[in-house]
């Protein structure tokens, strides 16, 4: 059993946003998520669509940010988006810069001390995170998909070509695709990984693009004015990357566009019908 304490829960769109917290084993710490039920959910398990935030984020940041819940409601999706990093287990240097640590743990498992013994998200987000759903929520954990933010974005594309089985869908906005080639993975994944390159190999969607055994399509929406762009995103590497195989990259470029969640919420309607598509296919 995986219990879960509710923090919250507030109706919605017909349905009910909820925060609540689960002693997680993966992290070995108490974790925070939140929850979007949709209407439908009230008779019948949903579709679940995971839901990753970027750096600085919270689990609650995407949910009040990206406008999400009128199109979950509309097509009989649930949301879950878990916090970005463990909190209430402090490792010494976990706050001392907004791109690393609290607040900032890349969806990935820490191989190296100390932060192995906590920073564990990607076995949070990918085994965890559906068993408690299937445990304490009306979501069917056979029809998953994955989304995320910049770092989300990484962590969604990651657990997707890493667990093909496990998803239906992923798509991302403005996603780090190439963490151990830009500042903010290179920071992060010295300090998780050590040197071992095939961990950090193994975590870097444009890396495991050329072995994955993912196929379809990938919707990636990208900012043209975003700051982060050319010095940590790099779209462009995971499209060539993924040239040859079977991921097809559907990147669209955004004039104007930033990389904030008005950003985001412009374009949130096209990635939840694309999900829906095909979590309620066949
Ligand atoms: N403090 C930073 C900016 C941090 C930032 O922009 N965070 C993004 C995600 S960046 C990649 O993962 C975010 O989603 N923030 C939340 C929001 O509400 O915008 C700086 O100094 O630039």
């Amino acid at each position: 059993m995986l219990p879960i304490e509710t923090i919250a829960e507030r109706p919605c769109f017909g349905g009910v946003q909820g925060t609540y917290r689960v002693a997680s084993q993966a992290c070995a710490t108490p974790m925070r998520f939140s929850v979007f039920r949709p209407p439908q959910a009230e008779v019948r398990r949903v579709p679940v669509v995971y839901c990753l935030a970027g750096l600085e984020c919270n689990e609650e940041t995407f949910m009040i940010k990206a406008g999400a819940q009128r199109y979950a409601a509309e097509f009989g999706l649930m949301l879950v988006s878990p916090d970005t990093s463990p909190r209430e287990v402090r490792i010494p240097g976990d706050d001392e810069s907004w791109d690393f640590g609290l607040g900032a743990g890349f969806y990935v498992d820490a191989v190296q001390a100390p932060w192995s013994a906590h920073y564990r998200m990607q076995s949070f987000v990918a085994d965890e995170l559906p068993r408690v759903v299937a445990a304490n929520f009306p979501g069917n954990v056979d029809r998953q998909s994955i989304l995320g933010h910049s770092m989300g974005g990484h962590g969604a594309l990651v657990c997707a070509l890493r667990y093909p089985e496990r998803y239906r869908a992923v798509s991302a906005f403005a996603p780090i695709v190439a963490p151990s080639q830009v500042p903010w993975g290179e920071k992060a994944f010295a300090k998780f990984f050590g040197d071992d390159k095939r961990v950090w190999a193994a975590n870097d969607a444009t890396a495991l693009a050329a072995t994955s055994v993912f196929s379809g399509e990938i919707l990636i929406d990208q900012g043209l004015d975003d700051k982060f762009l050319r010095t940590q995103l790099l779209p462009y590497k995971f499209v060539v990357a993924c040239e040859g195989t079977r991921i097809a990259p559907r990147l669209r470029e955004h004039a104007g566009y930033d990389h904030s969640y008005w950003f985001i919420q412009t374009f949130i309607a096209d990635h939840l019908r694309c999900h829906a598509d095909r979590l309620y296919r066949d």
